[in-house]
């Protein structure tokens, strides 16, 4: 047991280093995985949540059954994924009975929540990883971290769904919290209504019903702003939570700085507390989101298919969402199986195959950096670490071989370099190749992350 726990952060690393998995890969997949327990050749390990256990087991049972016997000189290893709530020594006393279930249910109801938005389902990534991180401390303490908490980003980025799950886990670990979700439209059709009604018994109403909560989480404030009568009320709301200690959320499209006619009384107040943004998701980060997808819907969708989605929709997880949900229906409807063409087919709409991105050396580079978590700027740089010469050497290898340009060319889209450089390392790839089966499979991947229709 203890040679496995010991050898444990060992084992991981490596995992992530045979199976060449990205930091933001490794960090939503393996690095969460904890060992419970070891007996005989049995090594039973705990997964965060539904969503990882089924990926983890799917993916990466094997490696991680033949790593731990390479590193502890176990036999037969047998890796058992269990949840949190199936750890045996879990108290009795924090399982659920039906009417706390039932409590806790109404309550997220009452609050408006979504319940399939929560920290659980959240993939987490390069492009979000602060908010999802500051996200966390607020609900883990609501009012004492940052206050207001102040999310912005494009559509469809995650910003509702990480308020919900604020919202959730609040909720879940205090019985007595009140808490509110309100998209800013919905408070300003409060208004108006409770206006239009013009007596004082619905407006001390609803300023009680705001004025009286421990969390309100406020989303797409763009809209109220500017709109005299809703921007002074909550105002108003905002004052009286912030000086009574209670947490707000706030969600917009753009920074309170960039937000030309906000009044400077709610820019200051939006600076208070802490403003974090949610940025595109990168390639990887849109492949957990789709096999996360796949794993909740309880769907069997091939690779290809979820690597032609994530390579094709990339500026809108909601959309990446709708293309995946596009394609299982289409399958459904056609009776056929989810394949690449089918795919392609259902998608003609949204992917038109004729507007497939134009393959250059620019390109190219840009997809080994992302791929090998490096800088455009480093392979094209005078850095010589082994972490930056061996991708640079792969993009002189991919630039010849999709491409086929000169040497000189390559050398002067890699940072100017001589055609003598280029033929090294488009030579020293060419050799790894005939005996290093990971970097064929690495090279495989990219040329289809490159050009997807290969
Ligand atoms: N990191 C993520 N992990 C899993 N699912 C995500 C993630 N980010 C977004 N999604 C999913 O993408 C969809 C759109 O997200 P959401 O509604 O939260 O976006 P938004 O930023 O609030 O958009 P809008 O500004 O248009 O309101 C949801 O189904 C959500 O569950």
């Amino acid at each position: 047991m203890s040679t496995v726990i010991e050898k444990w952060d060992e084992i991981l690393e490596i995992v992530k280093k045979e199976h060449d998995l990205s930091d933001v890969r490794f960090d939503t997949w393996l690095k969460p995985l904890k060992v419970f327990d070891v007996s005989g050749n049995v090594v039973t390990i705990i997964a965060s949540d539904q969503v990882r256990l089924s990926y983890i087991n799917k993916n990466y049972k094997l490696p991680l059954q033949v790593t731990i016997s390479e590193v502890t000189g176990m036999t037969d290893c047998e890796v058992k994924f269990i949840l949190p709530e199936d750890v045996p020594t879990k108290k009795s006393t924090s399982e659920s009975t039906p009417d706390q279930n039932n409590r806790f249910k109404d309550r997220c109801e009452e609050a408006n929540l979504n319940p399939k938005y929560t920290f659980n389902t959240f993939i987490v990534g390069s492009n979000n990883k602060l908010a999802q991180a500051a996200a966390l401390a607020v609900a883990e303490s609501p009012g004492n971290t940052y206050n207001p908490l102040f999310i912005y980003g494009g559509a469809g980025l995650g910003k509702t769904h990480l308020m919900h799950s604020i919202a959730h886990f609040i909720i879940e670990n205090d019985d007595d919290s009140k808490v509110l979700y309100v998209t800013s439209e919905e408070f300003t059709n409060e208004l108006i209504e409770t206006i239009r009604n013009g007596n004082n018994t619905a407006m001390s109403k609803f300023r009680e019903k705001y004025r009286n909560i421990d969390v309100l989480l406020i989303d797409d404030i763009q809209f109220i702003i500017g709109k005299e009568s809703t921007q002074e009320e909550f105002f108003h709301t905002f004052n009286s939570l912030y000086s009574a200690n209670k947490q707000i959320i706030i969600s917009s499209d753009k920074p309170p700085k960039d937000m030309e006619i906000l009044d400077e009384r709610f820019r200051s107040r939006f600076e208070w507390g802490l403003i974090v943004d949610i940025t595109l998701p990168d390639y990887e980060t849109r492949m957990a989101i789709l096999h996360k997808k796949e794993d909740m819907d309880g769907y069997n969708v091939s690779e290809d298919v979820i690597k032609y989605i994530a390579n094709n929709i990339k500026s809108n997880i909601r959309e990446l969402e709708g293309a995946f949900n596009k394609v299982v229906a289409y399958a459904k409807l056609e009776k056929k199986e989810v394949t690449l063409e089918l795919a392609e087919q259902a998608l003609k709409d949204i992917i038109a195959p004729n507007e497939t991105k134009q393959i250059t050396a620019d390109y190219i580079i840009s997809m080994v950096a992302e791929h090998y978590n490096v800088s455009t700027a480093d392979l094209c740089g005078n850095k010589r670490s082994s972490k930056i010469v061996m991708p640079r050497q792969v993009a002189m290898y991919l630039c010849r071989e999709i491409l086929a340009i000169p040497l000189k060319n390559v050398g002067q889209y890699l940072g100017n370099r001589d055609h003598t450089t280029v033929m090294h390392g488009v030579e020293k790839i060419e050799k790894e190749l005939q005996t290093n089966e990971q970097l064929q499979s690495t090279i495989d991947t990219l040329k289809k992350k490159i050009n997807p229709q290969t």
